[in-house]
């Protein structure tokens, strides 16, 4: 739940008073687990902290007049199972024994209940941290490049993915601490060559593209680029500064239901579209030549060039015209736009789109 939320919940309560039993029934179902169903319960434990900090909030009106609900020691009981299991609720410190019996105060057994909470979740990160470990520290060990016959049986075999993956983490991880984690007589080269294969086998790149790739960029950057080239791309807008602002053009799609962002930090005309209730190609702004629908990554030629007013610039494969719009808007329709297409059938839309952009044509 939200922080605003518990906050509202917990200033409507001080003035009207809440409905308590209506409250636990909404947390928990009406049928509340046994206890045999919960003791053994160790996976969803955000769920449960979410549960746990919506009683706390619920609940200091009821640790400290509880006696008016006879669900209280029940109810606390029960969660006491679901947190810490059966055999230590049974236990002699436990303070809200099976037969129901009261602890001395409701106030301290939270205390002692929190407490016990905080150092099992202490025993469990320690847990986790320390598996982690040992899987890094058995895997640094277990890594040998493939042999010969190991790559012969591959080739035979459809591509194990997950594999694969593996073992490009780790050469990345062997060639960023060449060194010490280098197996015994093996050359860099015969990681970075193993790399290449398994990245064309992964990714479905041709030799030569990785080949270049991994001669441009240290490995670990190549893998964020390679990643970064498997996602989408966002759907992203330039504003057309002959004839709208991005604030105006923005507001005005936003109203219309089309879910934006301005595009990023190095863009003043850019806005990224993460979704849309109306066709964002066919809106009365597109026709009206407010904005262009244009890859991000398009912008950056015209603005590597900044085109100044009155210069002479040629585009030399212009259609439909994303750049050319742009160069014209930065001169602002002054000087002159050699734009060429070498194929007619994309003049129309070459064409088009300098008209409704209000591009100014000869
Ligand atoms: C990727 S599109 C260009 C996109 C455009 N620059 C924009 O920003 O909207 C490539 C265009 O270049 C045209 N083209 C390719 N080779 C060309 C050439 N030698 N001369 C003129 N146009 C060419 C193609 O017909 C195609 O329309």
């Amino acid at each position: 739940m939200a922080p605003g939320a518990l906050s509202k919940k917990k200033g409507s309560k001080s003035s009207k008073g809440p409905p308590k039993k209506k409250q636990k029934g909404d947390l928990f179902s009406e049928k509340r687990p046994k206890k045999a169903d919960v003791s053994d319960d160790s996976d969803g434990s955000d769920e449960e902290v979410e549960q746990l900090e919506n009683f706390d909030e619920d609940s200091d009106s009821e640790l400290l007049s509880g006696d008016d609900d006879p669900l209280a020691d029940d109810f606390d009981d029960w969660f006491y199972v679901m947190w810490y299991g059966a055999e230590e609720n049974s236990g002699s410190d436990s303070g809200a024994g099976s037969d129901g019996s009261d602890s001395d105060s409701d106030v301290s057994d939270i205390e002692r209940k929190s407490r016990a909470l905080d150092e099992r979740r202490a025993r469990e990160e320690k847990d986790a941290d320390d598996e982690l470990q040992t899987n890094i520290a058995e895997e640094s060990d277990e890594f040998r490049l493939p042999t010969e016959e190991e790559l012969e049986a591959e080739a035979n075999l459809p591509p194990d993915l997950q594999n694969l993956q593996r073992r490009i983490q780790e050469i990345v991880r062997v060639l960023s601490n060449f060194k010490d984690l280098r197996q015994e007589g093996a050359k860099r080269k015969d990681y970075i060559e193993q790399l290449k294969m398994d990245l064309s086998s992964y990714y479905g790149y041709n030799d030569f593209l990785i080949g270049v790739l991994i001669e441009m960029f240290p490995v670990n950057e190549l893998l964020e680029l390679i990643n970064a080239f498997e996602k989408p791309r966002p759907i992203c807008l330039r504003t057309n500064t002959l004839k709208a602002r991005r604030r105006d053009l923005a507001e005005v799609l936003l109203k219309r239901g089309v879910n934006l962002d301005p595009l990023s930090k190095w863009s003043k005309v850019g806005l990224a579209v993460y979704d849309s209730q109306v066709p964002i190609g066919a809106t009365p702004e597109y026709m009206a030549g407010l904005y262009m629908l244009q890859s991000a990554n398009s912008f950056l030629p015209v603005m590597a060039l900044a085109p100044q007013e009155k210069e002479r610039i040629v585009d030399m494969a212009a259609a439909p015209g994303g750049k050319t719009t742009y160069v014209a808007a930065l001169m602002k329709n002054t000087g002159i736009i050699y734009a060429n297409e070498m194929k007619e059938p994309r003049l129309r839309s070459l064409t088009a789109n300098l008209n409704r952009m209000g591009v100014q044509t000869p």
